[in-house]
């Protein structure tokens, strides 16, 4: 089960090994630190030598100094350890999630994707962490104070004996009752800190709606759970720690009854009773361990078994083992009868095909524009496209390549995609132009962002190509965005483009400004435009219309206004 845990803490078996030495040393140090004081009140006061005393004194200090030395490296080294091993469970599961297919990210919920690669890692850590060691150093301590006292008294120990099981009892209810409340209220405190971001992200939809009070009421509610849960668990450490003083008073009092008995009996020394005193609390801390120990094993099952989930999903947009790198382009995409439906998450219900039998070219340097109604299926086609999806039947062509054939990384680095919704990296104007291609210098910055008509906005920003943008940074409005994007995808020097609507955000006369830098972009290309405004798209040398996932129409603007069909009553319903 923790197979793949131990893999990573055997990388690092020279500390582990180290640690565990530590801590045999440490177990026999502290067992044998009550034999000083057993030895100074049976052995050196009757004698009432001095120096023997300062001898004792002296060599129980220095063990207590070696003692403390070893906790030091013990700590210090298992931290480390813990830190590497984490470090990279959590690097590797990164790059699994990274890689994973489109459809992974649509189905899960990126809160829960989160919290597995933060608390659920963090539990686990809790299993390798210097505390566990320790907490099996006590198992060790426990068993051999345990025997050792059976040795010293039987009598007494079995009276211990007694105490003990009711301690663990006592331990392990209110320790899982204190958990599991703890754990509610954290519950709460993730709704409580969804409903703050929904509401930082939302507010304007919240303030025009006037659904303040509404919100306010839900934020209540789960502040006021996340209150009684945290209630219920100081409730349960109240009784808790009263509960265990008292089990420890009742142990000293029988030890000290039957102690007292066997030292006036002559069977015990005074220093024999109080060596014994001092190993019965040695017996405490590991019975804390110990169900300290099952508690977290419990929690970091659970959490493995999270981690193990995603790992184990397995991406299937792979490089096919004999790929190859992309054709040299010249000739045409070919769509063949290319069929596809969305996966479906909940597996409950069929899917319904987004795209149906769909066959089209896209030649070299040829302009092709793709309109339809919304939802008829052209930013489907352009994610089949770019392989974020694999097409349920059919097949997609470059110059007579099978898209599947095609290496990965090379396939999405010959097409460029300004889509509807532009994506902003936390960083500045620089970096998201350059997303890209890091390596670009600012003078091909500079020359992009001018073919993008973005140049004079950046000159004029605050801090120029440095302004910050994205979530911490300035706004940008939707149309600066897209030419940002445009930008981006003219650094790119992609063969082909997509236009997803590129020019959606943009008012007339921007749309204007940067028609032209299109054109430049687009004139040595191979292009598929979509656009709801048929106004970009009467200069396209074909035009495929799309309706429900089906090609309904070909042909050039003019043909197609001739035919009086699809194509014409979406132009006229524009128009008109
Ligand atoms: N990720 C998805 N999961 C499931 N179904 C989807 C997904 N994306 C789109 N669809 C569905 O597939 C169909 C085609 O959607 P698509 O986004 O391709 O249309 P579109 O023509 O680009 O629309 P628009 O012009 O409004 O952007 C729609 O019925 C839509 O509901």
């Amino acid at each position: 089960m923790f197979k793949y845990v131990f893999t990573k803490v055997l990388k690092n078996r020279w500390l582990l090994i180290g640690n565990v030495l530590i801590l045999a040393m440490m177990t026999v140090l502290q067992f044998i630190m009550p034999q000083f004081t057993q030895y100074i009140i049976d052995k050196v006061i009757p004698k009432a030598n001095f120096q023997e005393l300062f001898w004792t004194i002296g060599l129980m200090l220095l063990a207590a100094i070696v003692l403390g030395v070893f906790n030091y490296f013990s700590t210090y080294y298992m931290g480390v350890m813990s830190q590497n091993t984490i470090t990279d469970l959590r690097n590797e599961l990164y790059e699994r999630i990274i890689r994973q297919d489109t459809h992974f990210f649509e189905s899960s919920k990126t809160g829960d994707i989160m919290v597995r690669l933060t608390s659920d890692i963090n539990n686990l850590q809790s299993l390798i962490s210097p505390n566990m060691l320790s907490m099996i150093g006590s198992m060790f301590t426990f068993i051999g104070v345990y025997i050792f006292i059976f040795f010293v008294n039987w009598q007494m120990a079995l009276a211990v004996t007694i105490t003990l099981p009711l301690m663990f009892v006592i331990y392990r209810v209110f320790r899982t009752r204190i958990r599991q409340s703890f754990l509610k209220a954290r519950g709460a405190q993730a709704k409580m800190s969804n409903q703050m971001q929904n509401t930082l992200t939302q507010i304007e939809l919240i303030k025009s709606y006037t659904s303040e009070t509404q919100e306010s009421d839900k934020f209540a509610e789960f502040a006021n759970e996340n209150r009684d849960y945290t209630v219920s668990a100081t409730w349960n450490q109240a009784v808790f720690s009263p509960l265990i003083s008292f089990i420890n008073y009742l142990g000293t009092a029988i030890i000290l009854l039957l102690g007292a008995y066997f030292v006036i009996k002559k069977q015990l020394t005074v220093g024999g009773l109080v060596a014994y005193i001092s190993y019965v609390a040695m017996l405490q801390s590991p019975i804390q361990s110990f169900t300290r120990l099952l508690n977290q094993l419990q929690q970091s099952l659970v959490s493995y078994g999270r981690i193990v989930e995603i790992s184990q999903v397995q991406p299937t947009i792979l490089n096919a083992p004999n790929a190859v790198p992309f054709p040299d382009f010249h000739d045409r995409i070919s769509i063949q009868k290319a069929s596809f439906a969305y996966p479906d998450s909940s597996k409950t219900k069929t899917t319904v095909p987004a795209i149906k039998q769909v066959s089209f070219d896209i030649p070299y340097a040829q302009t092709t524009a793709l309109v339809g109604h919304s939802g008829s299926g052209k930013t489907t086609l352009t994610n089949l496209l770019d392989r974020l999806y694999d097409l349920d039947s059919g097949d997609i062509l470059y110059d007579g390549v099978p898209i599947k054939k095609i290496e990965l990384q090379s396939l999405r680095q010959h097409i460029a995609i300004v889509s509807q919704d532009v994506a902003m990296i936390d960083g500045t104007v620089r970096d998201n132009i350059r997303y890209g291609a890091p390596q670009a210098t600012d003078d091909r910055i500079s020359q992009v962002a001018q073919l993008a008509d973005i140049a004079d906005f950046i000159r004029n920003l605050p801090n120029g190509l440095e302004t910050q943008v994205g979530e911490r940074g300035m706004r940008l409005s939707g149309g600066q965005k897209q030419r940002i994007a445009i930008a981006r995808a003219l650094l790119k020097d992609s063969p082909i483009i997509i236009l997803d609507e590129a020019t959606a955000a943009l008012d007339n006369e921007s749309e204007k400004a940067i028609q032209h830098a299109l054109d430049n972009l687009l004139e040595q290309r191979t292009s598929l435009v979509i656009a709801h405004r048929l106004s970009t798209v009467h200069n396209a040398d074909n035009i495929i219309a799309l309706d429900d996932g089906q090609v309904v129409e070909t042909g050039t603007h003019q043909q197609l206004m001739a035919q009086h069909g699809y194509y014409r009553q979406l132009y006229d319903a524009q128009f008109k």
